[in-house]
């Protein structure tokens, strides 16, 4: 076994938000920086055509995780997440969009203080670069170059047409915090190439000596004393590396990594721990609970001529509404320029689709242990549809995307309504295509969420509540999904980490460091 000392930070997880961390904390000189990924350093080459994303699921770039069987359609899903450095936005979908402000704002009527949409506007000003947009709402100088497409495919344009047509705003900005009506929307592509988190926070920082990065590392244990953590345990070409840290460990891993490795530390809810063997060393029930993600449908149209192939994502513009069973928009169309659908049913060979999907679902989840083993993977469970209203609204949302789907600017792509089919047309048919079509849109957040009740996992800056020297800074803080693909949030999310971080370094500034002594294999720089 090999043993680490010397660092200030640990962060597990170099995802979006792992990537992040990494990059904002080693900024300053005095503090020494780990960052740990149980993935690859490098992606393969086709990955960074935009375009080739869908194929990226399945592959060694994904955990491959599959949910349970849901009660509500009797059916697993698979649960594409990123595994690699740049973590989930190495293979994502590139649409970059914020929400609504009201998502942001219900977090701090929660409970969780600091965390409205006005007190993350500066983190995510702080975390990208726009041009052509209003600069006191988004930002200019942030590593994460945005823009919406340059030359948009006709369909993507024919859509916003069609969708104005229907009775929709034109959103200006669509990811300007009133999100609302339809347009082209921001996409994370720079010069044609997929732009990750890492690609934009981390490889330009790789240089500095401050910042150690180990891949195919994977974190299996949080090393505790007594109720603070003092480190992590992972396992790297079949050995075994103990790092000692002297400051904070900062979990990164994902809103199903994050509580899975908790879980296997000891921290969770106690009845569960103790069922699946492991010891408990903090009772907090909230940990793996309040699992949640945007369930999606689709219409899906056979093309009336050939649909030119895209140079982009295959989702360039989207449309967001009020199903008036909430306050702020809760229902997104998104034009997809190929037949994407549910691999369970069957579409044209050629044609284009509008995925629907519900931005503010009732449904909660959980991630639970299989095993108290840390390579068995956790049972996901995002309870889909198990709330009735989540059904209501999303056939709410097929009705209205329909007459999009039906308007005369899409006619001249437009063959005919290949799923659900035209004849399906009152509420109980759509109902019956809503559990037949169901996919998920990848946003798991939530599950180590912040607050202060006895469910919450982190206070309000993101410190786990009764551990010391452990945070949590992912996409699972979030106390709802915002209303919105959730990239950008947890961008802002990780930016708040490291200035609240930042704040009480865990030396002061006058130190000399130890010299670390490095993890013994494959540190890249
Ligand atoms: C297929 C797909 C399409 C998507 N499309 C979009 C989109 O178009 N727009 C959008 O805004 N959002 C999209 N998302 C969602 C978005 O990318 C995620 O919400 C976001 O990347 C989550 O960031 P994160 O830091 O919480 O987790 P991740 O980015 O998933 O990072 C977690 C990292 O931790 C690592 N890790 C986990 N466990 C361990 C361990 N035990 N030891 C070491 N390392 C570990 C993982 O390998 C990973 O690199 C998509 C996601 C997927 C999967």
């Amino acid at each position: 076994m090999a043993c680490v000392i010397g660092y200030d930070y640990v962060v597990v997880g170099a995802g979006t938000a792992g990537s992040v961390l990494a990059a904002r904390l080693s900024q300053d000189a005095a503090v020494r920086v780990l960052l740990i990924e149980a993935g690859s350093a490098e992606i393969e080459a086709p990955v960074r055509t935009p375009r080739a994303w869908v194929s990226l699921m399945g592959s060694s770039a994904d955990w491959n995780d599959v949910s349970v069987t849901q009660a509500a359609t009797g059916v697993s899903y698979p649960l594409p997440r990123g595994r690699g450095i740049g973590g989930s936005s190495s293979i994502n979908g590139m649409v970059f969009l914020r929400g609504h402000h009201s998502s942001y704002d219900a977090w701090g009527q929660a409970g969780a203080r600091g965390w409205g949409f006005a007190d993350l506007l500066p983190f995510f000003r702080r975390s990208e670069s726009t041009q052509g947009r209003d600069p006191s709402v988004r930002g200019v100088h942030g590593p994460m170059r945005v823009a919406p497409a340059s030359r948009p495919h006709p369909v993507s344009v024919a859509g916003v047409e069609a969708a104005v047509e229907a009775g929709h705003a034109r959103a200006a900005d669509p990811a300007g915090g009133l999100q609302e009506g339809a347009g082209l929307h921001d996409l994370t592509i720079v010069a044609g190439r997929r732009q990750s988190a890492a690609d934009a926070y981390l490889r330009p920082v790789l240089c500095r000596s401050n910042l150690d990065v180990v891949t195919d590392a994977f974190v299996h244990r949080l090393r505790m004393v007594g109720d603070r953590c003092v480190g992590v345990c992972y396992s790297l070409g079949g050995e075994e590396v103990t790092v000692d840290c002297s400051g904070e460990v900062v979990l990164a891993a994902g809103a199903i990594g994050s509580p899975h490795l908790l879980m296997l530390s000891g921290i969770g809810p106690s009845e569960h721990l103790r069922d699946v063997g492991v010891d408990v060393v903090v009772d907090l029930p909230g940990v793996g609970a309040n699992f949640q993600d945007h369930p999606q449908t689709s219409i899906v149209y056979s093309a009336a001529a050939p649909i030119p192939v895209s140079r982009n994502n295959h989702g360039e513009a989207s449309v967001l509404w009020r199903s008036e069973l909430t306050g702020w928009p809760d229902l997104q169309a998104l034009f997809v320029t190929l037949p994407y659908h549910s691999p369970a049913l069957h579409g044209p060979a050629e044609g284009y689709s509008i995925a629907v999907s519900l931005m503010t679902p009732r449904s909660r989840g959980w991630v639970r242990l299989a095993s108290r083993e840390p390579d068995v993977a956790p049972l996901v469970n995002p309870n889909y549809l198990r709330d009735s209203r989540d059904v209501e609204a999303l056939v709410l949302g097929l009705q209205r995307a329909r007459e999009i789907g039906e308007a005369r600017a899409l006619s001249a792509w437009r063959g005919s309504e290949v799923l659900p089919g035209p004849g399906l047309r009152d509420a109980s048919a759509l109902r019956k295509h809503v559990h037949e079509s169901l996919t998920t849109y990848f946003h798991y957040a939530g599950t180590c969420r912040i607050g202060s009740d006895e469910e919450a996992v982190v206070d309000d800056h993101l410190r786990v509540h009764a551990v010391h020297g452990l945070r949590v800074a992912d996409a699972s803080v979030m106390p709802s999904i915002v209303s919105a693909n959730t990239n950008a949030a947890v961008l802002a999310i990780a930016e708040r980490a490291a200035d609240l971080m930042s704040q009480n370094p865990p030396y002061g500034s006058q130190r000399r460091l130890p010299h670390p002594q490095r993890p013994p294999f494959r540190v890249i720089r």
